[in-house]
């Protein structure tokens, strides 16, 4: 078969994504792991599945596939690109576009500048749904590893995120520790972690070490998670710009409904076809 795609990226979260509107895709985690290779396949951090809805109140349906190959509930930098995506391929021309994903779904909004409103829903904080193992509901947990205690937020976007408060988001263990917490066994379902360094309530540095992935340069779930744990310990206003290595995003938890947006830019790199 020979697929078509679009190479895309939310401040170098880099995807590869894939109109299965038109055309009929079906590939295996074994596929998209050789997709996804840098170094024999297109490579990239994720690949976006855009398909039509199941839902028939919904415009599109989004499915997520980590490098790993693995399938997983929400990618927000992915969401902007999708929005962007639609819209080049005339699947829709609408500046509002509402979509399906494995946990829920969110709304698109894409501005006159091109940039990208896209309304994440309520963060979920209920250990059982996150998931996370503990006793009961708390801002924080103390999480152990290999002895030492280290003190975290647990909160979902959809999907699972870890997030630790650091003094410095340059220096901090990102690769050592990451890797540890993204597997670790309070997390049934491993996680994303977040390293958050607060430079002032209305501004943090962070950076992701992704689940199914390693670091990126930008991780847009973990930005909102970030936001919503600094909010939750009375340490960040309700809208925060959220500087990753990859650039910034605006992330505001609106109080009246406490949906998560998150608002930035999404960006085509180039089309490709490929033999599978
Ligand atoms: N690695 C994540 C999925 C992609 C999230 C990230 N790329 C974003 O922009 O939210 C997970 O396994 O839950």
């Amino acid at each position: 078969m020979l697929l078509k795609f679009t190479k895309m990226h939310g401040l170098g979260n880099d995807f590869m994504v894939i109109d299965g509107v038109t055309q009929n895709v079906r590939l295996t985690p074994e596929q998209i792991k050789e997709l996804g290779d840098r170094h024999f396949g297109v490579g990239f951090d994720q690949l976006l599945l855009v398909e039509p809805p199941g839902d028939p109140d919904m415009d599109f349906r989004y499915r997520i596939f980590n490098a790993d190959g693995s399938e997983v509930e929400q990618c927000g930098n992915g969401a902007r690109c999708f929005a962007q995506f639609v819209r080049d391929r005339k699947l829709t021309a609408s500046r509002r576009i509402r979509v399906q994903t494995s946990k829920g779904n969110i709304e698109l909004r894409v501005g006159m500048d091109d940039e990208v409103t896209v309304d994440m829903g309520r963060p979920e904080l209920e250990p059982y749904e996150i998931p996370f193992k503990a006793d009961r509901q708390s801002i924080t947990y103390k999480l152990e590893i290999e002895g030492r205690e280290h003190e975290i937020s647990a909160i979902s976007m959809g999907n699972p995120h870890a997030v630790l408060l650091v003094d410095d988001c340059k220096n901090a263990p990102v690769e050592l520790l990451g890797r540890k917490i993204q597997r670790h066994a309070r997390f049934p379902e491993n996680c994303n972690v977040g390293f958050m360094e607060i430079v002032n309530p209305g501004e943090v540095n962070l950076r992701v070490y992704e689940r199914g992935v390693g670091e990126t340069l930008a991780c847009g779930t973990g930005a909102c998670a970030a936001v919503v744990a600094g909010r939750l310990q009375g340490l960040l206003e309700p809208t925060v710009k959220v500087t990753l290595p990859g650039g910034s995003l605006t992330i505001t938890w609106r109080e009246e409904d406490q949906s998560v947006l998150m608002t930035g830019p999404a960006t085509r790199v180039y089309e490709g076809h490929i033999r599978i």
